[in-house]
């Protein structure tokens, strides 16, 4: 492959809308009957958010995005950019029920996954002009670094580890710029875990041969956290690094120590309302949220590329449904909102206020 772009890998790229959202969106905005609201929903349609490939079956919608953007490009003569998340690990989302994947260590897991980056790769080696920015693996690398008490995680650790490397290591031989996710301020933030976050990250970035496409790390993805908090949400009480800002500018310089220069996204989809959480830890469905900053690479600080949108705000975090398989007590909580689907499916009254409570409005 050719040598990355030097600098901000979304600089002068369009990016591309998802279209799967796109069509969330409209069913969404159809059924709500308040004109003002209906109007503002729509307008979500224009805002683009990360497309996540957390099964294997999807990877050939790639290929499908990848020639839409191929084509919308050539037509206008401007650079597309598509946004993806590779979300498929062997036991996946270890310390928690609601988003468990299809693959398991036991049955196969590590040859099921090394299959669903190679899918990726082979779509992605046939559209060479359009640029490709990826998440790798929200919730992985963050629960060895916290939770490897937790059984599922210390079994899976290195699937985890093997699984980011070979994902890191093939979506770099076809030019992917990619962001590794880092948790939050509010899990890997705590002065306590900054260190061995540094640590495991860099470790594994060099481990990795340094892959040159890894432009950094990726943070609050699916969380509520503030880039910029005006004062620090009653929840972050103890922690100095309350916001991602402060997580990031602590974290950045731990990082490049370790030979890992990295760079910054920020999910900022669903942090629009501060002050909703009981506790930190409350991640599930968080009850009141709202649509954040829009996208944008005016970010403030020479250390994050983009604000962007990772999780697309009204799919949902988990489901409230006590006695289904995947049901996550996180999801039964107070700041949660019920009744809530199955993760990933999409949650209508959630999507609503998410639109009512935008900040900035829409
Ligand atoms: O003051 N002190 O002395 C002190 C001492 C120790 C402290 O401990 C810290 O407490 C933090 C909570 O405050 C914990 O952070 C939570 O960890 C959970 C995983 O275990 C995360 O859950 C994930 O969230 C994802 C979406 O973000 C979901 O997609 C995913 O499914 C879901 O699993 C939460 O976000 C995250 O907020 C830290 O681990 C923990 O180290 C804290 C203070
Ligand atoms: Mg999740």
């Amino acid at each position: 492959t050719t040598a990355p772009d030097a600098g901000n890998p979304f600089n002068g790229y369009t990016i591309y809308l998802s279209p799967y959202y796109a069509d969330e969106v409209t069913a969404a905005a159809a059924a709500i009957s308040d004109a003002t609201q209906k109007a503002k929903a729509l307008r979500v349609k224009d805002i683009p958010t990360f497309i996540w490939f957390d099964v294997i079956a999807k990877t050939p919608q790639l290929g499908v995005y990848l020639a839409d953007a191929d084509a919308k490009a050539k037509a206008s003569g401007e650079k597309y950019l598509v946004q993806i998340v590779v979300y498929d690990l062997p036991d996946r989302d270890c310390a928690a029920a609601a988003s468990n994947g299809e693959f398991s260590i036991a049955n196969n897991g590590m040859n099921n996954y090394r299959r669903y980056i190679d899918q990726l790769v082979a779509e992605i080696k046939k559209y060479p002009d359009v640029r490709i920015v990826a998440v790798i693996e929200p919730d992985s690398l963050a629960n060895l670094v916290t939770n490897l008490n937790v059984a599922k995680c210390s079994g899976a650790q290195d699937a985890y580890k093997q699984g980011t490397t070979y994902a890191i290591q093939q979506l770099n031989a076809v030019g992917v710029y990619m962001y590794l996710d880092a948790g939050h301020a509010g899990w890997l933030g705590w002065p306590a875990n900054l260190n061995p976050a540094a640590q495991l990250f860099s470790d594994l970035y060099r481990a990795a041969g340094s892959p040159q496409f890894v432009r950094g790390l990726a943070t609050n993805v699916a969380n509520y956290n503030a880039l910029n908090a005006a004062s620090p949400d009653p929840v972050t009480q103890g922690n100095p690094n309350y916001d991602e800002m402060h997580f990031i500018n602590q974290l950045a310089p731990q990082l490049t120590s370790g030979g890992f220069p990295a760079h910054f996204i920020v999910d900022q989809g669903r942090s629009g309302v501060q002050g909703l959480r009981q506790a930190w830890g409350d991640w599930c469905n968080v009850y009141g949220a709202g649509f954040g900053t829009r996208p944008t690479l005016n970010t403030g600080s020479s250390l994050i590329d983009a604000i962007v949108w990772i999780k697309p705000g009204g799919e949902c975090d988990g489901t409230s449904n006590t006695s289904a398989a995947r049901y996550d007590t996180h999801c039964g909580i107070a700041s949660a909102h019920k009744p809530a689907p199955e993760a990933g499916t999409w949650f209508q009254a959630y999507f609503e206020n998410l639109v009512k409570n935008a900040n900035p409005p829409l």
